[in-house]
């Protein structure tokens, strides 16, 4: 596609937006992130969307948004920005725009089609999605539903190395163009609102697709998932991560496989650096949306930090509060090369399915198209720190 078809493309997306708008038709989707967090919210169980939202006393969430909101743009005027060019290059591929799905787990919370419906939203975007380790559709029936759309895999380091190379194996076979490990969930954190319902999903078999169907987790079970649940259930807890991963035993996944690993769930610089030095391909900048140290910094707060830490070596990922377009603007702004949206497209998903996830995606993309050019700037490259205040 070229530029002016691009562009084109993106204004008979904006001008459709706006007419659905301006035309008092109610969105099915509402624009507003709270109205749509609201929205998911009367649709999904007490139970599933307490999970989603959980984040113990949302200590973290809130400092999440109060460093997007912290973080001002400064709009520049007179700059050409007739053309405006969203389009990235990572690990290779040509991207339409800086932004991915947080891989996510057990999304059959918010809808019965789940990380299917996720699937096909993002491959009709040329957003890559991140399948989740505790997805609940398994990856190779999602990666069969995107063409050759782009797509990533998150790995929790399970306590049997065998499984967790059997998962990346598995990965790359389906066309995942990178592994995602994350770091920061060696246990499940204190959730108060889970733990007040009773409510862990994987109790009851939810979110474990990507292990029911794995030669190696199976072998490992007297019998087939499909006729004891709870056995696999009890398996899946007594393995699914192992909190004595520490960074010379990581380096085992490069044996497993070539494709890029990017670290998730990095807060401190020295950790940025390190990865950097160690050729890690590359960090997420993140707390986990603040699902994991309620307590912890907002990770916007880290994100310049970080970037000055891994000086250009790596590439930088970001995600925990991105609630809109401008945030992505100003993450990018702060030094991020992508962004990861988290929440918001599991409500539009639950509103509204495969179009729901397809209308949250248009409108961050489109929110970012306006912003970017409403400050001045043409490209994702050019957007750096001299558009902060
Ligand atoms: C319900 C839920 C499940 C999640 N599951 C995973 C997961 O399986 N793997 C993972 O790496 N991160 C997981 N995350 C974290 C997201 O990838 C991402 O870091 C976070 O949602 C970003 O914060 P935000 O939702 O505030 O934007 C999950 C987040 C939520 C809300
Ligand atoms: O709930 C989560 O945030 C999450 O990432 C997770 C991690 C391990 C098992 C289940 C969910």
């Amino acid at each position: 596609m070229n530029d002016s078809v691009r562009a084109g493309i993106g204004q008979i997306r904006l001008a459709q937006t706006y007419a659905a708008g301006m035309m008092g038709q109610r969105a099915a989707v509402p624009f507003r992130a709270d109205e749509l967090e609201a929205r998911a919210a009367a649709i999904m169980s007490a139970e599933g969307f307490g999970y989603l939202r959980s984040a113990g006393m949302e200590t973290t969430a809130r400092a999440n948004r109060e460093a997007l909101d912290a973080a001002r743009l400064v709009p520049r005027m007179a700059r050409d920005v007739g053309m405006r060019d969203l389009g990235i290059e990572l690990f290779g591929r040509r991207l339409a725009s800086p932004l991915l799905l947080a891989p996510i787990g057990v999304q059959e919370l918010a809808h019965a089609e789940g990380d299917l419906a996720t699937a096909r939203a993002a491959a009709s975007r040329g957003v890559p999605a991140i399948f989740s380790n505790q997805a609940s559709v398994d990856m190779e029936t999602c990666a069969a539903a995107m063409g050759d759309a782009p797509r990533w895999f998150q790995l929790y380091w399970t306590r049997s190395e065998a499984l967790s190379e059997s998962l990346v194996r598995r990965a790359e076979a389906c066309g995942c163009e990178a592994i995602v490990v994350t770091l920061d969930t060696t246990m499940l954190g204190w959730r108060p609102v889970d733990l007040g319902h009773g409510f862990l999903p994987f109790l009851s078999g939810q979110g474990l697709a990507q292990y029911t169907g794995d030669p190696v987790f199976r072998a490992m079970l007297d019998k087939p998932p499909e006729e004891d649940v709870l056995a696999a259930a009890q398996l899946f807890s007594r393995i699914y991560s192992d909190p004595s991963l520490d960074w010379g035993r990581l380096k085992r996944i490069r044996d497993w496989t070539r494709l890029p690993v990017v670290l998730k769930g990095i807060q401190h610089p020295a950790d940025a650096r390190r990865a950097a030095e160690e050729g890690w391909d590359g960090i997420v900048v993140s707390d986990h949306g603040g699902r994991q140290v309620d307590g912890a910094v907002g990770s916007a707060a880290q994100l310049a930090a970080c970037v000055e830490a891994v000086a250009g070596r790596i590439r930088v990922l970001f995600d925990s509060g991105i609630r809109g377009g401008a945030d992505v603007a100003k993450a990018l702004a702060l030094g991020a090369d992508a962004v990861l949206l988290g929440r918001p497209y599991i409500w539009g998903l639950a509103v509204d399915g495969e179009a729901g996830v397809a209308a949250v995606i248009d409108n961050v993309l489109g929110e970012l198209d306006l912003t970017m050019g409403l400050i001045g700037c043409s490209s994702v490259a050019e957007l750096g720190r001299d558009y902060l205040a």
